[in-house]
């Protein structure tokens, strides 16, 4: 059985700059990332990544200014847990980026984004976040820096896709 566990992912961006920060512990530690985490139990997706946001680099965004532009799925040799990471690209923030404990934020231009120093993953779907288009990638890891196999498609609307998921997922698999 495979066990899910559901995550954010948010990308501040505007026309010429994408935000990222550098981890600085825990999963994914010294990789430069969007801000995000796990959604808690009794929060909603959209709360986690409100959330997240304040807590890694103290910036308030506000739900209908984030975007779900994707969903993307990693699984790891011979663990059961599927990471399910919603992605939101948002431009309106309050607040000035900051670091704390977990996340040193810096501003990228398009042609700067260090993929060297991202999950590997990361190269394969940006282009489509970047050109404005909605997808799902699905990657599976050997180990923690490499690919074994992947998938990912564009979508044309994440609620369509999200609404024709839930339809195939039995009752049991919901909870
Ligand atoms: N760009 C990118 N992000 C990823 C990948 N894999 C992956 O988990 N992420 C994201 C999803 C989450 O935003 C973040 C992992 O969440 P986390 O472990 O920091 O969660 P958390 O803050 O709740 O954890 P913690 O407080 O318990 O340490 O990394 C990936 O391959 N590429």
């Amino acid at each position: 059985m495979v066990l899910k566990k559901i995550y954010t992912l948010v990308f501040l961006r505007n026309e010429k700059k994408i935000l990222l920060g550098l981890k600085k512990r825990g999963f994914g530690i010294n990789k430069w990332n969007g801000f995000g985490g796990k959604v808690e139990q009794n929060e909603s997706v959209i709360e986690a990544a409100i959330r997240e946001m304040k807590e890694e680099c103290c910036v308030t965004v506000k739900k209908d200014d984030l975007k779900s532009v994707g969903q993307l799925e990693f699984t790891f040799e011979g663990d059961p847990v599927m990471m399910d990471v919603r992605v939101f690209s948002g431009v309106v923030y309050y607040g000035t980026p900051t670091e704390t404990e977990e996340m040193a934020p810096k501003w990228f231009t398009y042609d700067s984004i260090p993929f060297d120093d991202m999950w590997p993953d990361d190269r394969l779907w940006f282009p489509y976040m970047l050109n404005n288009k909605l997808f799902y990638g699905k990657f599976h890891y050997k180990d923690l820096d490499t690919i074994s196999n992947y998938d990912i498609r564009e979508l044309k609307s994440m609620d369509s896709f999200y609404a024709s998921r839930e339809q195939n997922i039995s009752p049991k698999e919901k909870n």
